[in-house]
């Protein structure tokens, strides 16, 4: 092993240690800041992989759950799944609506169906899971590809977004206004990945759009204390309930979407990310809902996740600011032998391979 390497693992060793340390200390006692025992979620993507399994735990802790996606077939086995496991047989419901959300009329659509489904109630959580991945290099890549891919992944989500926003933060009748402790908070929950914190080359036509989805969640986050702090304010209309807004990062994950990007991926990306193991989905999911039980914002799913995060906090909030920024500066230095090591691995796949087509028919 080399000599920054040995210290480079010695120091996120000794980070990863002091900081479970701290982040447990913090959290002991603390109450679940995410419930789902008998309220209604909604599930974009819930057909496979990531969602599936998030549609699935969440019917087995008691949630009533739509799963929305465009293939019907498979929307129904996961509504027949989440019936095998749901802890309250006789009282959850479970729904499923086909739907292809790049368009914005479907995202309102899903959203007025569930609310009709759901007794005239708006849903409690909705998780964005819909999205692929198509790898490539920029200008081998056509310009529709790009395009469909900020539409499948950043606008799917963006769309259900705003749907759902437009909804839980109408001015409700005064009534209706329900004290923080008798009304538990409502979540919208987008996922991300770990590239809109660290650039990989062969990601160009996906990381963007992730990237662009949080910073809309750093963006929403900080707007809805707005709409939270109208809620204390006893004279006028405000929201019927809080709502928190959380994002999560995963590294790879061993889903269908992922196998099919393993088929177009360049080599070069390949060798890049050859650190990550991926997480099957239901890891990825459990793992997820945990930290939204902490009442974390930035969620990532490992320890190179955590610190591919902490070279990239910028201005989001933090879960925890003394882990979190012990981790940032742990992370900012590891992260200077990353930069270069990863500009040196394009630059030598270069000099050996020559570019990326050449050698092959039509290049
Ligand atoms: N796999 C990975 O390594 C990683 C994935 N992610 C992200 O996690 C999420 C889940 O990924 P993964 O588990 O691989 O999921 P899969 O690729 O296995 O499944 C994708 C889901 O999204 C649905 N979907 C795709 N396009 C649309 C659309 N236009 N409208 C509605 N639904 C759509 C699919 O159903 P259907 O095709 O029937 O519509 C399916 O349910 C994605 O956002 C992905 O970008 C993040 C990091 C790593
Ligand atoms: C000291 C710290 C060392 C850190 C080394 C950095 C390792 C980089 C790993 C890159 C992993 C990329 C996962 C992509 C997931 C994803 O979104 C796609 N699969 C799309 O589906």
């Amino acid at each position: 092993m080399s000599y920054p390497a040995t210290i480079l693992g010695a120091s996120v060793a000794l980070c990863s240690i002091f900081a479970f340390v701290i982040s447990k200390m913090f959290s002991f006692g603390r109450r679940n800041q995410f419930l789902v025992n008998g309220r209604t979620a909604i599930i974009t993507g819930g057909s496979d992989g990531m969602g599936r399994a998030v549609a699935v735990q969440l019917a087995k802790k008691g949630a009533n759950v739509a799963v929305v996606a465009r293939t019907t077939e498979k929307l129904q086995l996961v509504v027949e799944s989440m019936n095998a496991v749901a802890s309250n047989p006789g009282k959850q419901r479970f729904y499923y609506i086909s739907a292809d959300l790049t368009n914005p009329a479907e995202s309102e659509r899903v959203l007025d169906e569930v609310t009709k489904w759901n007794h005239g109630a708006a849903p409690d959580i909705v998780w964005c899971c819909a999205g692929y991945c198509h790898p490539g290099f920029f200008v081998e890549t056509p310009v529709q590809t790009l395009r469909d891919q900020m539409d499948t992944v950043y606008w799917t989500a963006a769309y259900t977004a705003h749907a759902t926003l437009r909804k839980w933060l109408a001015p409700a009748g005064l009534d209706k206004i329900e004290h923080a402790s008798q009304s538990p908070r409502r979540h919208l929950i987008f996922t991300s990945s770990v590239l809109a914190f660290v650039a990989v080359a062969g990601y160009d036509p996906y990381a963007p759009a992730k990237a662009a989805m949080r910073s809309l969640s750093d963006t929403l986050c900080q707007e809805i204390e707005m709409y939270n702090g109208a809620r204390r304010n006893k004279r006028n209309a405000a929201p019927a309930a809080d709502v928190k807004i959380h994002t999560i990062f995963p590294m790879g994950i061993l889903s269908p979407g992922f196998e099919n990007e393993e088929k177009i991926k360049p080599q070069l990306t390949k060798s890049m990310e050859e650190a990550d193991k991926p997480q099957t989905p239901e890891e990825v999911a459990g793992i997820s809902i945990k930290a939204l039980e902490r009442g974390d914002y930035l969620i990532t799913t490992m320890l190179i996740g955590h610190l591919m995060k902490g070279t990239s906090l910028g201005t989001s909030p933090r879960n925890n600011v003394f882990v979190d920024t012990l981790v940032s500066w742990i992370s900012s230095l590891a992260f200077l032998f990353v930069i270069w090591d990863f500009r040196k691995q394009a630059w030598n796949w270069g000099k050996k391979h020559g570019l990326p087509n050449s050698g092959k028919e039509g290049a």
